[in-house]
């Protein structure tokens, strides 16, 4: 069912239409007609994404759609790398490429709101794109299935953000902001913004009834110096950009916490063959690399009596238990013509943060020969996010 939403955009600057969202499992195809208003005469145009044939298209392989530009397609390349699923492009011109490790997978490089997109369409199956751009175009779809929700990299927010100066010198709340006896039907909060579902999304739910839109797609913090807005709703990340343009985030105002996520369309999950299992082993192979990002392996000599003596120092020290307890093994040596073990090889993650203080109270316990080597993987027993993701497709057990 093709859904649509009617954007209109007014000359000189834009005002989004009242916001309506169409029952979110309705959505399949999203189309959107723009109303051009500044012109004489409005004229609507229908647009689609992505596959404008009714029937799924039918094809053997799994798709994975992974930003073609942008902050997040370096450091999407990389994590995958360092899960041993490097993507082999042959040229950087060229659109789709393949994970050796992975048969049966295509990668398709796209920019981030057409892969949310053209999951809804049945074009992609698998993506990974941050959350803001997932909770922007995907608006609800219940078909989008968050897979891992915290890749750990492409952190911001999508904020709410008024000057710092003028009639908001002493406005820190949203709540504050919306009893401004300013806005009126006449005159308005103007607001721009490049999130045209979320924002309004966003004003509607809290309340704020006289607000007005208009979109552009960048540099928006120039927007109220400009006189353009009153405010704006972008993403911040250092927060840079907002204070050297003296603008200033406000208590409340935060829509979304983003960062990089996987996400799948459920029908394809369900339906597509090949698509739950790729799913499962970038699932555990993700999992089990950022769990091991945090961790490097110790390992040390200690002299002792016996195992369970060593053993008992080390857990004494609170940063030194490790993942399941410390790994201890005899060392052995022949003295006297008798093979004995005076010292004991040590095995143990400790979290990067706290590494100088582990080595330190190694050394306080009598360990020597410190090693520190870099985690791969540390696999646990089945991932918690896929037992969720098995009870959310309705397979759990
Ligand atoms: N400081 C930041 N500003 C914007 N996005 C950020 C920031 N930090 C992380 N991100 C993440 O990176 C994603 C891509 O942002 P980026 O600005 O690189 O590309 P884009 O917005 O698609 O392209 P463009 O800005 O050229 O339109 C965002 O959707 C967001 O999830
Ligand atoms: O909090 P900060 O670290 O300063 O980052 C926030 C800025 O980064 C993004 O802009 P981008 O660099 O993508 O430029 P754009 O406005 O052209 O999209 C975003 O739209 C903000 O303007
Ligand atoms: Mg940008």
């Amino acid at each position: 069912m093709a859904v649509s939403q009617t954007i209109f955009l007014q000359c000189p600057s834009a005002s989004i239409s009242p916001f309506s969202a169409p029952p979110s499992s309705a959505i399949n195809r999203v189309s959107v007609k723009f109303m051009v208003s500044c012109c004489s005469v409005a004229s609507p145009v229908t647009l689609v994404n992505g596959n404008v044939d009714s029937k799924p298209s039918e094809r053997n392989e799994v798709r994975l759609g992974l930003p073609s530009k942008g902050r997040m397609a370096t450091d999407t390349l990389e994590l995958l790398k360092d899960c041993q699923l490097s993507v082999r492009q042959v040229n950087p011109r060229q659109y789709v490429a393949e994970i050796p490790l992975l048969p049966n997978l295509e990668v398709w490089f796209q920019r981030p709101k057409d892969i949310v997109r053209k999951l809804v369409s049945g074009d992609l199956d698998l993506g990974i794109v941050g959350l803001d751009t997932v909770s922007e175009y995907g608006q609800g779809n219940e078909d989008l299935i968050l897979v891992h929700d915290a890749l750990e990299y492409g952190d911001c927010h999508l904020s709410l953000a008024i000057p710092k100066y003028g009639i908001f010198e002493n406005i820190n709340t949203l709540e504050e902001l919306a009893q401004m006896p300013q806005w009126t039907t006449e005159r308005p909060l103007r607001v721009a913004t490049g999130f045209t579902y979320l924002a309004p999304k966003f004003m509607n739910d809290n309340g704020l009834k006289h607000v007005t839109f208009s979109t552009a797609d960048g540099a928006l913090e120039a927007a109220p110096a400009m006189g353009i807005a009153d405010a704006i709703v972008d993403l911040v990340s250092s927060g840079t950009t907002l204070r050297e343009n003296n603008l200033k985030e406000i208590e409340g105002g935060v829509i979304v916490e983003s960062q990089a996520v996987l996400v799948a369309s459920r029908k394809s999950l369900t339906l597509r063959e090949g698509v739950l299992d790729i799913t499962h082993e970038m699932l555990e192979r993700l999992e089990a690399h950022l769990r091991a990002a945090g961790q490097f392996m110790v390992t040390a000599n200690m002299r002792g009596s016996s195992a369970e003596e060593v053993a008992e120092r080390i857990l004494n020290q609170t940063s030194l238990s490790g993942l399941q307890g410390p790994t201890v093994s005899p060392v052995f040596c022949k003295r006297d013509g008798k093979v004995t073990a005076d010292y004991y090889a040590i095995v143990i993650c400790a979290p990067k943060k706290e590494l100088y203080k582990s080595v330190q109270q190694l050394r306080a316990i009598g360990g020597s020969g410190v090693l520190i080597s870099p985690l791969t993987y540390i696999f646990d027993e089945e991932t918690p996010r896929w037992r969720q993701l098995l009870s959310n497709l309705g397979m759990g057990f």
